[in-house]
């Protein structure tokens, strides 16, 4: 039986290498919808190539340009927010791969879940915005969560086959970034070029600058926690340069399982979309004369303030690591465009998790206005 999927942000880097596997396995996989927000021109190229039933794209003056595109071909086009949640919903589809970025995954995946899909969550921002009630409406509406994220793929990797065996800990690694060993007086005046140029992984422009920041372990913290029921204290970040072990689960034996194998998002988005089976791949091989050291270190919590925020949001609990989550989104997209120091993105973070008002048991508006709020404070912030 081929399984049919729906692909949210299928121009961004998650998005085309899902394609890529999708096309090197025609007999197993079926293109229901792929969306995009600004690249009309790819996501034309991509309808035309894989003939899915439906096109998104998410800025509604490219509308016109993607439905000229595409009519002759029988291929439906829909534009903006509403029509992203219509193809997280579409009755015929089995698995929604949500490879958009950032806080807009938020509402689709919530239609996703409520819809009961499998959902192919490469979107962290969705579970570290809202974790206690997609993770509750998953619950209540039978959908499954496969994570796609590099360390979380492997964790759910290791704990296949455990049968519920309990975790005593977590161990995530990450990588350190462009600027590990890079003390405060070198980061003042780093600019996006560099922290643009991630050591291991080609991914897109916020998750790049979250990995250089450490922002990314620190979302992934907080994603970690709510994909496998975790506290705070069972969650342990090591810096690993090389990016070879994805992540560790400790049990309560003392036993550790690690996952492993190079740095290629495909074998984690190809694993999602094909659970509980493993399929035969091309991909390249781990070649352990290659890497004749792995090492590890502790992370400078001290100079990458972002880790210990994202600790003290999960502790907190409530609207505040959405407020982290819309914190970070301002400043990267500052950062990018020149007009905040790379310091200065977790000054203004600090400053948002202080200022905007705590909410205790937010319900799904209560996480639509923390994020309005907090971005206008940061923007304030900034200027
Ligand atoms: N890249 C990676 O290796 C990894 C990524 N992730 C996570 O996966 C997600 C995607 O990352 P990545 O592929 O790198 O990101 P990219 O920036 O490469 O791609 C983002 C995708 O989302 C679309 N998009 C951007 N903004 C919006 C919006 N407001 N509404 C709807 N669609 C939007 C983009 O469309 P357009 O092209 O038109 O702008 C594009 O298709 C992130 O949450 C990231 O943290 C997790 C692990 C690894
Ligand atoms: C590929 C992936 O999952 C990214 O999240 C990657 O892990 C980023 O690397 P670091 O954040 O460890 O630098
Ligand atoms: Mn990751």
């Amino acid at each position: 039986m081929k399984k049919t999927i729906s692909i949210l942000g299928s121009t961004g880097s998650i998005g085309t290498q899902a394609l890529e596997v999708i096309a090197a396995n025609p007999d197993k996989f079926e293109l229901e919808a792929i969306s995009a927000y600004n690249n009309a021109d790819l996501l034309i190229k991509q309808a035309i190539q894989f003939k899915p039933n439906v096109v998104v794209i998410g800025n509604e003056d490219k509308y016109e340009q993607v439905f000229a595109a595409l009519d002759s071909l029988d291929i439906k086009v829909f534009a903006g927010e509403s029509g992203l949640c219509h193809i997280a919903e579409i009755e015929s589809v089995d698995i929604v791969l949500t490879a958009l970025v950032g806080y807009a995954g938020l509402k689709p995946t919530v239609r996703a879940v409520q819809a009961g899909k499998t959902i192919a969550l490469a979107n962290k921002e969705t579970l570290v915005v809202a974790g206690e009630l997609i993770t509750q409406l998953a619950q209540e509406y039978n959908s499954l969560i496969l994570p796609v994220d590099s360390e979380h793929s492997a964790i759910f990797q290791c704990l296949t086959g455990e049968y519920g065996n309990p975790i005593e800990k977590i161990i995530l690694t990450a990588s350190g970034g462009p600027f590990r060993g890079k003390d405060k007086t070198f980061l003042q005046s780093v600019k996006k070029e560099a922290a643009l140029k991630h050591p291991n992984w080609d991914m897109g422009a916020k998750i790049t600058i979250d990995s250089a920041s450490l922002m990314n372990k620190g979302l992934e913290v907080i994603e970690a926690k709510w994909l496998f029921g975790l506290k705070p204290e069972q969650i342990d970040v090591i810096v690993h340069p090389q990016s070879i072990i994805h992540s560790m689960v400790q049990f309560e034996d003392g036993s550790i399982k690690a996952q492993m194998g190079l740095p290629d998002m495909k074998l984690p988005i190809q694993y999602a979309m094909t659970f509980p089976d493993r399929i035969k791949s091309t991909f390249p091989r781990f070649d352990f004369t290659e890497y004749p050291s792995l090492t590890f270190e502790k992370p400078d919590v001290e100079t990458f303030r972002n880790l210990g925020f994202s600790f003290e949001a999960l502790k907190k609990g409530g609207n505040m690591a959405c407020i982290l989550n819309a914190a970070n989104e301002i400043v990267v997209s500052e950062f990018l465009k020149d007009r905040i120091g790379f310091l200065e993105m977790s000054d203004v973070i600090e400053k948002c998790m202080d200022k905007v008002a705590f909410i205790s048991s937010p319900n799904l508006e209560d996480y639509m206005e923390t994020d309005k709020e907090t971005r206008k404070i940061a923007l304030d912030i900034i200027s």
